[in-house]
């Protein structure tokens, strides 16, 4: 069997095309843009190529970006006031604190400070209990993205074996409780599981979001699974290269012989995180401007 490649970036540009033909939209009807601004705390160069994109996607979605650049040293408390600011700010419908933050920073203090209906990322502990217990709040871009990919490729998932390789609050537990409210019967494999290939080889559908280099083996996979990897490794440069080549958590190459459909890395889950991200900023703009979300997007 030769796997079909799931194409994310397709899918994700044609999901920011109709954000923002609704953003477009909402400008007209609320009279202003929506908005998103984005913080980033230091020089992380990955962390810079990320925002760089969010920035450039916003824009191109007919939504306002604000960008927030502060230097590596910035104390805590700059930055909950700089949140706060951000909380009071009309103009500002989504807040996004780029992670990882500096060491002296805690993390989970500035995301608490972020405004749950702000909160697009959907990392506050208010949108996790909300996803919890099924209650409309902000989902996880990350997992909200790889949801779309699957039921756009399986449609129903109802009684489908999941696994999902990772724990995080960020991707791994959001993913897993999307995956349960879908009617999955779903498995969560960590560093600690005993025999993770059996527990793969049980799966219709694996989601790999562990951050190890192609960790995943095509002889784990059932035939026929569909791989959704989350993982974005860089390798050490091989001879003659710059970079590193960008590679997943599944051992692509072999495991595309296997499933039935796995996405790439690039071109997969990533760019979906992006567009999803503007879809949040969407829906939050309609709330905080008392008009309904639009529907399809
Ligand atoms: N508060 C916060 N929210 C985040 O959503 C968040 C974050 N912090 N910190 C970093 C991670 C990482 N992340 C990615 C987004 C898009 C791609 C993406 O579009 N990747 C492309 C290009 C990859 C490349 O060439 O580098 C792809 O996979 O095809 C990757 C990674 C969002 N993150
Ligand atoms: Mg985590």
């Amino acid at each position: 069997m030769v796997a079909e490649t799931i194409d994310g970036k397709a899918f994700a540009a044609r999901l920011r095309e109709r954000v923002g033909e609704a953003a477009a939209r909402f400008e007209e009807k609320a009279g202003r843009k929506a908005g998103l601004a984005v913080v980033l705390v230091g020089e992380d160069p990955a962390s810079q190529v990320y925002v760089r994109s969010k920035g450039k996607a916003t824009l191109a979605a007919s939504m306002n970006s604000f960008e927030h650049r502060l230097e590596a040293d910035t104390s805590q408390d700059d930055l909950l006031a700089l949140v706060e600011r951000l909380n009071a700010d009309d103009a500002v419908d989504g807040i996004l604190v780029q992670l990882p933050l500096p060491a002296h920073i805690d993390a989970q203090a500035v995301i608490a400070a972020i405004d749950p209906d702000k909160d697009v990322d959907g990392f506050h502990v208010t949108n996790a209990g909300r996803l919890a217990v099924g209650q409309a709040g902000f989902v996880p871009c990350t997992p909200m993205g790889c949801m779309m990919l699957l039921t756009d490729r399986l449609g129903d998932l109802s009684g489908l074996d999941a696994v999902v390789i990772g724990r995080s609050n960020i991707v791994g537990k959001p993913m897993a409780q999307l995956l349960l409210d879908a009617n999955a019967t779903v498995t969560i494999a960590h560093s600690r599981t005993r025999d993770l290939a059996a527990v793969v080889r049980r799966a219709d559908i694996v989601v790999a979001a562990v951050g190890r280099a192609e960790m995943v083996k095509a002889e784990w996979l059932k035939p026929g699974a569909t791989v959704i990897d989350v993982g974005i490794n860089r390798l050490p440069p091989a001879d003659g290269e710059e970079k590193g080549r960008l590679v997943g958590d599944v051992d692509y190459g072999p495991a595309s012989q296997v499933a039935s459909a796995i996405t790439p890395v690039p071109g997969g889950v990533g760019p979906m995180t992006i567009a999803v991200l503007l879809r949040n900023t969407l829906v939050a703009a309609h709330r905080n401007a008392g008009l309904t979300a639009p529907e399809g997007i």
